[in-house]
């Protein structure tokens, strides 16, 4: 049976010509203003194409941000449709960061702007929330499987707040977070090189080895800069799972702007800090 590429075999792809860093396209309002742009659609533009121009061809994953464009509305929007389509056309994978989750018939339709192929923001992946219950999903599994995309379920997230949801214990005795990952495991069943549905794991979080993070897919790792983690964290947090993971960072290159090379050098500088953790 042919289809598209899966994303798991493109990501890995990706991972190993280069490198596994993730640069998170955020456009906080401050970045704008160090940036020597106004905080409007115009400099939104310009930031976000600054960004793809810079490292697009360099870096393996670009990682919109949603919620910095969508604070424009439809204008803002058209410019993230344009940020993702540069962004592939010009070699990267783009992880469009909107977690979304919703019950099972919305949730056709947030695959239907993410996933769907005809969709001007149609993303390599997108991240999810499985708070609605991870059966909820099912249609943005679905849809990511015929169009060779794929889904970053938050399971662990880089922020302090989420352990009292993520770590709370059910009533069969596993966590959430566990449960969630558990999922990952059966999606990702038999997929090689990699797995397709891949969790969110915090960089910032410690020793996690008491969660089986051996998905079999892909472990995007927010927290690496601004938050406070480093590269260097990551075997101690991740274990024998560090293999399958996309470190993710955003302000920690972004505020190097606006010159595309005070970008380029603070990636490769995150990207050199990576591979030495984790050879
Ligand atoms: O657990 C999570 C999930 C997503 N994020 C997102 O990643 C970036 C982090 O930006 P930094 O500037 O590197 O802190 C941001 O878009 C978050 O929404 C996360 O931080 N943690």
């Amino acid at each position: 049976m042919t289809g598209p590429e899966p994303f798991g075999t493109r990501l890995r792809r990706a991972m190993d010509t280069r490198g596994p860093l993730c640069v998170g396209i955020d456009p906080h309002a401050s970045l704008l203003h160090a940036w020597g742009l106004d905080d409007d659609v115009a400099g939104l533009e310009r930031f976000s194409r600054t960004v793809v121009e810079a490292l697009a061809d360099r870096a393996a994953v670009l990682k919109p941000q949603a919620a910095f464009y969508e604070r424009f509305g439809s204008r803002g929007v058209a410019v993230l449709e344009q940020t993702v389509a540069e962004a592939r056309a010009a070699g990267a994978l783009v992880v469009m960061d909107a977690k979304r989750g919703d019950i099972g018939s919305t949730m056709d339709a947030y695959a239907a702007a993410f996933l769907h192929p005809d969709s001007p923001l149609f993303s390599d992946a997108l991240t999810v929330s499985p708070y609605l219950g991870f059966g909820a999903l099912d249609p943005a599994v679905e849809a990511a499987t015929a169009a060779g995309a794929g889904l970053f379920v938050l399971a662990l997230t880089s922020n302090p707040e989420g352990s009292e949801v993520q770590r709370a214990v059910r009533a069969d005795g596993s966590t959430v977070a566990a449960t969630v990952l558990r999922h990952l495991a059966e999606r990702n069943a038999g997929a090689a090189p990699l797995g397709s549905f891949g969790a969110v794991v915090g960089a910032t979080l410690g020793d996690l080895s008491a969660f089986d993070l051996a998905v079999n897919g892909p472990l995007l790792a927010p927290g690496i800069g601004a938050q406070g983690a480093r590269p260097a964290d990551l075997p101690a947090v991740f274990g024998p799972a560090v293999r399958n993971v996309v470190p993710s960072v955003s302000r920690g290159v972004l505020r190097h702007g606006p010159g595309v090379g005070g970008l380029r050098d603070s990636a490769a500088r995150f990207a050199d800090e990576v591979r030495a953790a984790v050879a």
